[in-house]
């Protein structure tokens, strides 16, 4: 029998930022951990049937998650070894800490997708190649640095950082959470005429301080994009398009709170979803009428705000006790890949 082990950490995104629809993201310093052993009979690649899946779950999800082959980060695995044209693998051993909450709008699912993708390239990988440079996606690294800076993570050879950010999008159906998943920092993502997808990384300024308030409910991404309708006024997207301009000026030059209430007005998503979550809406509301500039995070219900030590303490007077109230860097590293065998 051998057996090859990767460890792969994925942070939480939030994604929209206000009015950077299916385009911004931030990664952010909470972080899911996952340890992927492949055992197989013989040492042969294994091929034929899955001969097992075995999972464990600790934190978010435990106990309510799939534990088969129905599992989004197997099921993420399954693709990626299927794309990178390598035999499945026989037996699966997976162990999840899930720290992202589920369905509040912090991007588990994009977490959980690139999670997968990057455990199968690096178990694919040749096992000499596994003691090179860490980290698991080698796309973007700085200022203005679009993707494609591959510092050769291992199985960059069978599937490169580009693809990895692709197929991760087609999985996941939007760029912006996968984006600062795989990269880290602030990212601006977008799709070619085809569909495939490219981003920009920057560093978002140091002053910036974002909080998140994350409630009880959960909202899942598809319900919340089933709300938004299919044509929107033209003044509505001008309005974003100058804001989402605004915003990274803000988030990366001048992060004061007067500047960033201005540039984190949205008017392409939120409204049309504030029926599904009356409570993420009115805090939303609320913190923005007391200079604090909050917005939906991703789909939602969660509730970003962009502190500054002026606003700060503004945030927990307004959140009753259904609301976990959670101030988090920014995560300007990503995603993360580890063998623990050639530490
Ligand atoms: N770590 C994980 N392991 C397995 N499935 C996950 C994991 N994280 C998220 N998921 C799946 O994704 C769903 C949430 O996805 P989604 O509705 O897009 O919300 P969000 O990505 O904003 O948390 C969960 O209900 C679960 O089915
Ligand atoms: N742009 C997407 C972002 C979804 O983020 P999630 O964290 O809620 O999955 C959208 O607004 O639908």
């Amino acid at each position: 029998m051998t057996t090859s082990t990767v460890r792969v950490r994925v942070p939480a995104t939030s994604a929209n930022l206000g009015p950077g629809f299916d385009a911004l993201g931030l990664a952010l310093d909470l972080h899911d951990e996952i340890e992927v052993t492949l055992d197989e009979p013989g040492g042969g690649s294994g091929t034929g049937p899955h001969a097992g899946v075995r999972i464990s779950i600790e934190g978010e999800g435990a106990g309510e998650l799939d534990e088969g082959e129905d599992h989004l980060i197997i099921k993420a695995m399954r693709k990626t070894f299927d794309r990178m044209g390598v035999d499945q693998p026989r037996n699966i051993r997976l162990h999840c800490v899930n720290r992202i909450p589920h369905a509040r709008g912090l991007g588990s699912s994009s977490a959980a997708i690139c999670a997968g993708i990057l455990a199968a390239r690096a178990l694919a990988a040749p096992y000499a190649a596994r003691a090179g440079p860490e980290g698991g996606h080698g796309g973007a690294t700085g200022d203005d640095d679009a993707t494609g800076g591959n510092r050769r993570a291992p199985g960059a050879e069978l599937l490169s950082d580009d693809e990895v950010f692709a197929l991760a999008t087609e999985l996941e159906g939007h760029p912006d959470n996968v984006a600062p998943c795989l990269a880290g920092g602030l990212t601006i993502a977008w799709l070619d005429q085809s569909g495939r997808p490219s981003m920009v990384k920057l560093n978002p300024h140091e002053g910036i301080r974002p909080v998140v308030c994350v409630p009880r409910q959960r909202l899942s991404t598809e319900r919340a994009r089933g709300l938004l309708p299919r044509d929107v006024p033209h003044a509505d997207a001008a309005a974003n398009a100058g804001r989402a301009a605004l915003l990274i000026a803000a988030l990366t030059r001048r992060p004061d709170s007067r500047l960033l209430l201005a540039a984190t007005e949205d008017r392409l998503h939120q409204d049309y979803r504030a029926p599904a979550m009356p409570q993420t809406a009115h805090l939303v509301k609320t913190l923005r009428a007391k200079g604090v500039p909050a917005v939906v995070s991703g789909a939602g219900p969660t509730v970003l705000a962009f502190t500054t030590p002026d606003t700060q303490d503004l945030i927990a007077p307004e959140v009753g006790n259904d609301w976990l109230i959670q101030p988090l860097s920014v995560d300007p590293v990503g995603s993360f890949v580890q063998f623990p065998e050639t530490r």
